[in-house]
């Protein structure tokens, strides 16, 4: 592989939306699209990404922690985030690698303040702390009907005989899902610089050559980068 990594500066990338809009399957995708280009590129999620935030992880999305209401959950999800920025995006970055996380920031935006009510000034707040001034150069929020994207999942899950797989947050009913993803509209909207809206209800191929166009962009240093 040529590495272009030397010559283009590490971007950290996210993807943002509602379940089942195949953010985990267009993340695995991009990094490929950017390894062919000779990038070096790491991917990642959240909630996770680090053994503390897995931990943290798994606590919130049991349904075991059903009562702990959505301002605890966004002190959590900030805990969790402070670990993954520090102990895996940032050193990354700085060793000239491309960072791909599959959600960021704009899931507690969304789900916790958004739909969940907590105050926007305790997230910016929890925010600056869980970022550490990292805030992503380019977040892609896949968007789709959550109707369409819920019988994907139901689909995955059917085919893998899974009786009750669906986490907690899955099980929010489809009114509280559109909700959500007017939630994601409106963050897109007032961070226009940052986020590209990707209409995301069509075949893997199309969406992942959608999702490439807006990267070179947003990123144009991309063309000239030698390929692999
Ligand atoms: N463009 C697409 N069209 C149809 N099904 C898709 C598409 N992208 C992903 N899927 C399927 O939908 C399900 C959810 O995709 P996934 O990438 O896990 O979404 P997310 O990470 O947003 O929850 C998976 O079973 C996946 O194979
Ligand atoms: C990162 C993050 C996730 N979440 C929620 C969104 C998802 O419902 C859940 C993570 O589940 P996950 O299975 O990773 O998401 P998806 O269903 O999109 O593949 O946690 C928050 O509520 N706040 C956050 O800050």
């Amino acid at each position: 592989m040529a590495d272009a990594s030397q010559s283009v500066k590490a971007r950290f990338i996210t993807f943002e939306g509602g379940e089942g809009v195949g953010k985990s399957t267009q993340a695995k995708r991009l990094q490929a699209r950017l390894h062919k280009q000779g990038i070096e590129a790491i991917r990642t999620r959240e909630p996770g990404g680090t053994p503390k935030a897995e931990a943290i992880r798994s606590f919130i999305l049991q349904g075991r922690s059903e009562s702990w209401g959505a301002g605890a959950e966004a002190v959590l999800f900030a805990a969790a985030r402070l670990d993954h920025v520090n102990q895996l995006i940032a050193p990354n970055l700085d060793a000239g690698k491309w960072v791909i996380s599959d959600r960021f920031h704009d899931s507690t935006r969304a789900y916790q303040g958004l739909t969940g009510g907590v105050d926007a000034k305790l997230i910016g707040a929890l925010e600056e702390l869980a970022l550490n001034g990292h805030k992503p150069d380019l977040t892609l929020v896949l968007d789709m009907d959550p109707e369409i994207a819920f019988a994907r999942v139901r689909e995955r899950q059917l085919e893998d005989a899974l009786v009750d797989t669906g986490d907690r947050f899955e099980k929010e009913n489809l009114e509280w899902h559109r909700k959500l993803r007017e939630g994601f509209l409106e963050i897109a909207r007032n961070n226009r610089e940052r986020c590209v809206v990707v209409l995301a209800d069509r075949t893997e191929d199309k969406l992942e050559e959608a999702i490439w166009q807006a990267v070179l962009e947003h990123f144009p240093e991309l063309e000239t980068a030698p390929t692999a």
